[in-house]
Parts: C-alpha cells; structure tokens; sequence
C-alpha cells in the first residue's frame, strides 16, 4: 500500500483511462430497517429530524446532479488521527473456505430467489491490481461514501462522472436523510434493466453495474470521522449491503470493491480488510449471496497498478 499519496481528483485526473459516461435510470435499494437498525446499533446516535436540512458543508437546494464544486472538491483533509484503530467486529479471523470449487453451499435454486437458510458465511477479500470497472454486467462496484451527498474525490468522483444517474439516486438518498441515520447503512443502486443498442460496449464491459454504497463516515472534509469511527461503521454498512446484494439472487454476478476507506479517509487497507473479514454474515433467514461458496463470498478489491 502506498504511504501517501495526494488526495487525487481521479477521473478528472486522467487517474482512469476512458471513462464514459452511462446514462442509466437507476433505482436505489435500500433495507426497510436500514435506519431505525443504524441509530439502534449505534448509541451514538441521536435521533434527529429527517429533514434534508443541509449542514455548514452540506450542498443544498435542487441541484442533485451539480457535480462537487471546488470547494467540496478541495476539503479533502486527512482525518485528524490517521492512528491504527481498533475495528468492532462481529467475529474473529478471516474467511478459510476453499472459495474455488464448485460446491454450492447457499447457493440459491432459482436464478433470482435469494437463499434464505440459515446459512452462515464470511467476505474473503482478495487484493488485486487493475481497473474496477472493467467489470461484467451484474458486478456489484462497492465504494465508501459520506452521507453528505458529495462524491468530490477520489474514486467516488470516478463513479460520479461515469454513472450520473446513480450519483443522483444517491445524492437524494442523502438529502431526504440524515448523516446520522446513515452512518453504517448501505445503498445499492443497481443498473436498469439491460436495454438494446446501448453505446457503451466499447472495452470494460461498462454496463449493467450495480453501485454499492457503504456509508462509512458522516462527513468528509474537516467533519470526516475519525478512523477508528469509520472502522466501526465499515461492519454494520457491510452487513447492510451484503444483504441487499443477496436480495438481488443471482441477477449479481460478482461483488468486487475498491480498497475503501484507505484514500481520502485515511483508514489503512489491512484494518479495513480485518474488519470485513472478521464478520460472520448469514443465518436467522438472512439471504445469502448467489456467489457463496463453502460458507465463503470471494470479493476482490481492486487497486489501480500505480499503487498496488
Ligand atoms: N479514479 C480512481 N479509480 C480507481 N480507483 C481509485 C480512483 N481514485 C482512488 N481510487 C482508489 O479507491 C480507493 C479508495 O480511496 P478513495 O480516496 O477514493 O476513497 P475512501 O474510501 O478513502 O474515501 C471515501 C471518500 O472519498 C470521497 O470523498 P470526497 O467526496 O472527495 O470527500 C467519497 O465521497 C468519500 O467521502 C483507494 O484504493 C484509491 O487508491
């Protein structure tokens, strides 16, 4: 993992080779339960008006698809202790299942049923240098995200100049709730139905993604949460996504993900990958993901070759 490196501009940067924009009716997903379940697992919480009001750093009005201004743009400080932290988790060690055969423990029967058993399983997270999206259709794409409604910097300004429409579904999310009732939730938008003659076949199978939402810190900028914080929100986002991805059956081909929370929140890759990995999903009817295999989901977190 690099030490350091600038809170780069992605997209924009040229940091991702030929992006395109998608221009896609999405739908978000989001669990019913998803924010009494956040402010009851987090004592933090207060409970607050769900009103969009915006904060000091928080855009506002009816400009859902204004890209990040400069200003958003630039509040890209480092989190006042970059320290190691603690993660919360709900188990222990990470994920040993042989992971490659075919074996189809909780695999679901139909094509578009979840598995509801009691089914237990783990996340086993496989580093890997390349593009994140250069993925197949049905690839869930997960990355962290504030609750402010911003995606300004890296790799979330990448989502947000290739999927404007989903970077809206977000930013409404955002905006009919609040950071504290989003904190540890997740959002999965996914792609409308496949529809013919679209123009993006070029290289990088660019359609048909979904958009996986991990809302890990509150804010970001000066307001961004502490590490340690931002570990503890990574489980229960997590879990939240995880069951919305099963939900969706075997329409999701593959999950991967960016090394979140290791750029602009500052939280080292391996404490992140520790705290996913330490997670014991499933059981008590929770769906299981169409791609479990001997208890454990394969997901591989892509870094771009410069910095892997
Ligand atoms: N163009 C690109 N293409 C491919 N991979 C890229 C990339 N750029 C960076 N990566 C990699 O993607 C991983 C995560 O690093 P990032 O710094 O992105 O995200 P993060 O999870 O630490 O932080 C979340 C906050 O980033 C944004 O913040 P703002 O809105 O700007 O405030 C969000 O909105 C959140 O708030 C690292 O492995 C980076 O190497």
């Amino acid at each position: 993992m690099p030490e350091k490196r600038p809170a780069d501009s992605g997209a924009a940067a040229g940091g991702m080779r030929g992006f395109k924009q998608t221009k896609l009716n999405f739908r978000p997903l989001t669990s019913k339960t998803n924010q009494e379940k956040s402010a009851a697992t987090d004592p933090q919480n207060e409970p607050e008006e769900s009103s969009p009001k915006p904060k000091s750093d928080t855009p506002s009005g009816d400009d859902s698809n204004k890209p990040p201004n400069d200003q958003q743009r630039q509040q890209h400080q480092p989190a006042d202790d970059p320290a190691k932290a603690n993660p919360t988790t709900s188990g222990s060690g990470s994920g040993s299942g042989s992971g490659s055969g075919p074996t189809t423990t909780g695999t679901p029967a139909s094509t578009s049923t979840p598995s509801t058993s009691n089914t237990r399983y783990r996340i086993r997270i496989v580093d890997r240098p390349g593009d994140l999206f250069s993925a197949p259709p049905g690839a869930v794409l997960i990355h962290a995200c504030n609750a402010l409604g911003v995606w300004g910097g890296g790799v979330a300004l990448a989502f947000h100049d290739r999927y404007p429409e989903a970077y809206r579904v977000y930013r409404r999310h955002c905006l009919k709730s609040t950071p504290e009732r989003l904190a540890g939730t997740a959002l999965l938008i996914p792609p409308p139905p496949a529809s013919a003659g679209e123009e993006e076949e070029e290289e990088g199978g660019l359609e048909g993604h979904y958009v996986g939402c991990v809302f890990t810190s509150r804010r970001f900028g000066r307001g961004v949460d502490s590490p340690r914080e931002i570990l503890r929100l990574t489980v229960p986002a997590m879990r939240d996504l995880m069951r919305l991805v099963a939900e969706e059956g075997e329409r999701v081909t593959e999950v991967r993900m960016c090394r979140i929370n290791s750029g602009i929140f500052n939280v080292p890759w391996e404490e992140t990958k520790k705290a996913i990995e330490g997670m014991v999903l499933g059981g008590e009817g929770e769906p299981v993901p169409a791609g479990v295999r001997d208890g454990v989901l394969e997901v591989v977190a892509w870094e771009r070759p410069e910095w892997f």
